[in-house]
């Protein structure tokens, strides 16, 4: 495995997450589920996503990849990140700053994946990506620093913690599918996925 990567399998138990979901499931209703589209083709994605924090990350087809600090159909602030998530950030990231984003993808049904990638929008590309999976279990594919090479896949089941720190802060990943059925978390079953990233630069301390 490439280093920087970090496991915690069931980092969060049942209530915990039963907890988690709630919370989510209230903030959700002020910042509802988008569907984002691909740059230049307009093509959606087979997820859904909402954000938290002061900067959420959206795609559209005229202005492609982008963070903003609206939502993009209510035009609203977004809402802040939970305080358990920022909690498990100071408690694993091992890093100085705050997370600002926390991307919240919802792979609903059957057709629900992402395709490899590397999480490259943000200007601070030293502070490590943090995940959470709730509900269903995703076969998460993580690979090296091109495109092509080898990849392992890991189960992430619901309440697993993966950080993407060091060098595999820029490595290639992506979901290739959700094990339909493997959790009774989600009232209609699928898979939600938390990532906390810290998006501006950080900041230079000098005496
Ligand atoms: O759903 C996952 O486990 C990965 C999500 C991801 O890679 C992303 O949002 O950039
Ligand atoms: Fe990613």
């Amino acid at each position: 495995m490439i280093p920087g990567f970090k496991y915690f399998p069931e980092y969060l138990n049942k209530d915990e997450q039963k907890s988690l979901l709630e919370k989510l499931r209230n903030k959700i209703q002020q910042n509802p589920l988008f569907e984002p589209q691909m740059p230049s083709t307009g093509k959606p994605f087979s997820v859904k996503m909402t954000n938290f924090g002061s900067l959420g990350w959206v795609s559209d087809k005229n202005q492609g990849y982008r963070y903003q600090a609206t939502h993009p159909s209510t035009k609203s602030p977004w809402l802040p990140i939970p305080d358990i998530l920022l909690k498990l950030w100071n408690d694993l990231a091992d890093y100085p700053e705050e997370p600002e984003c926390c991307l919240l993808n919802y792979y609903h049904n059957e057709k629900s994946k992402m395709g490899l990638h590397r999480d490259e929008d943000e200007e601070d590309q030293i502070a490590p990506v943090f995940s959470l999976s709730l509900g269903d279990t995703a076969m998460f594919k993580i690979g090296g620093l091109t495109r092509k090479g080898p990849s392992n896949f890991i189960k992430l089941a619901s309440g697993d913690v993966v950080i993407l720190g060091g060098k595999a802060r820029k490595a290639y990943h992506g979901v290739d599918r959700i094990l339909h059925g493997s959790s009774q978390l989600l009232k209609h079953g699928g898979r939600i996925n938390l990532t906390m990233r810290r998006v501006t630069p950080p900041k230079i301390h000098t005496l």
